[in-house]
């Protein structure tokens, strides 16, 4: 029922990333339909990918198409091709239109969120910082991917300061445009593996898709994306879609993702400090800001040298941007208790 030229026929459910999670949703009413994962997210039309290919699906009047994500999972009448539901997320990367009230999810059920960023005046802690509250809030597996080293005389420097950014972050150097970048990312994108992309304008993401996807397959960007020019003439990537890496797994760039406003995130932040997390409940104060309280083991952490007093700061100032961007009815400080 393959009726999109553009995207590769996907072969068995797994290799799609359908897992034990998914299946164990299915009501026994349910047993007819097909499910399927969601591969591109257009204004009125949702394209699917199932074991025998993707399809263009039929959606009940009233569906919103921007409550799906590229890689959820739906549920599929075969003969109709009728959107049925979408089963719930085991991770998803999920942002706030400014000025908006519902979160707008970005992309779904990914396992590994590779943060892009260059050797060069585009790396930034504190930006680093808000993909990695993005990751940690949606349950994806971040990892830092540093590109251009190549390029860079000072590059252990870089690397060091992406290694402080969260305990136990894996930080990786890939020079996009080589082959051997995919074989560098062979453990994150194995078969049934879904990995999402972020970073700024020109480090490298597109290229990177390209080198996964492998020699051979059509331009991911000249089957997925829209390619519009922006102000400065230059291509910009601007519509998502799900791409076959060479040998399993599938990734999802994500364009929109460049400049990110953090909201919804508190318990992101607070694994991404951890160090700072876990400090707090030992502070004479149960309300202690770690500003200028006495009793405060923050405070004295940074006094002693064992916090860097820049991490306090740009935890303050994250926590603040996430408490204004979050509207009160989503809980103390963006922290969420459940549900995807
Ligand atoms: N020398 C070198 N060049 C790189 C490296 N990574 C990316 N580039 C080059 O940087 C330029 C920008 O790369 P893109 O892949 O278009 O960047 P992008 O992140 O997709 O940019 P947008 O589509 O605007 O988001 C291209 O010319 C790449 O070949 C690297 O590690 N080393
Ligand atoms: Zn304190």
């Amino acid at each position: 029922m393959t009726d999109h030229p553009d995207l590769p026929p996907s072969g068995p459910l797994a290799s799609l990333g359908w897992l034990d999670f998914f299946a164990e949703q299915r009501e026994p009413h349910e047993t007819g339909l097909v499910p399927m994962r969601i591969a591109m997210v257009h204004r009125s039309r949702l394209t699917g990918l199932s074991e025998a290919g993707s399809v263009e699906l039929t959606l009940p009047v009233h569906t919103n198409t921007a409550d799906f994500a590229v890689g959820d999972w739906v549920l599929i009448h075969p003969r109709t091709r009728m959107l049925h539901r979408r089963l719930n997320r085991r991770t998803v990367l999920e942002r706030r239109l400014e000025g908006s009230r519902a979160l707008q999810p970005v992309a779904a059920n990914v396992d590994t969120l590779f943060i892009v960023t260059s050797c060069n005046a585009d790396f930034n802690q504190a930006r680093l910082e808000r993909y990695l509250a993005l990751a940690n809030q949606g349950g994806a597996n971040p990892v830092i991917l540093l590109t251009k080293a190549d390029m860079a005389t000072d590059f252990d420097v870089y690397r060091r300061q992406a290694v402080e950014l969260q305990r136990g972050l894996d930080v990786v150097s890939v020079n996009p445009r080589l082959p051997a970048a995919a074989r560098t990312l062979a453990s994150w994108c194995g078969v049934g593996q879904t990995v999402a992309l972020v970073g700024s304008s020109g480090v490298g993401k597109s290229t990177l898709v390209n080198t996964l996807a492998g020699p051979g397959q059509a331009l991911p960007q000249e089957t997925g994306g829209i390619r519009e020019h922006d102000a400065k003439g230059r291509h910009t990537t601007t519509s998502r879609s799900l791409h076959a890496i060479a040998g399993g797994g599938w990734v999802i760039d994500t364009p929109g993702m460049r400049t990110l406003h953090v909201s919804d995130a508190g318990e992101g932040i607070a694994t991404l400090f951890a160090e700072i997390t876990e400090l707090a409940p030992s502070c004479r104060f149960r309300d202690c800001t770690h500003a200028h309280e006495p009793g405060c083991v923050v405070q004295a952490a940074v006094a002693d040298g064992r916090l860097n007093p820049e991490r306090l700061i740009r935890w303050r100032k994250l926590l603040d941007e996430n408490h204004d961007n979050t509207p009160a009815s989503a809980g103390p400080r963006g922290r969420r208790s459940v549900g995807r």
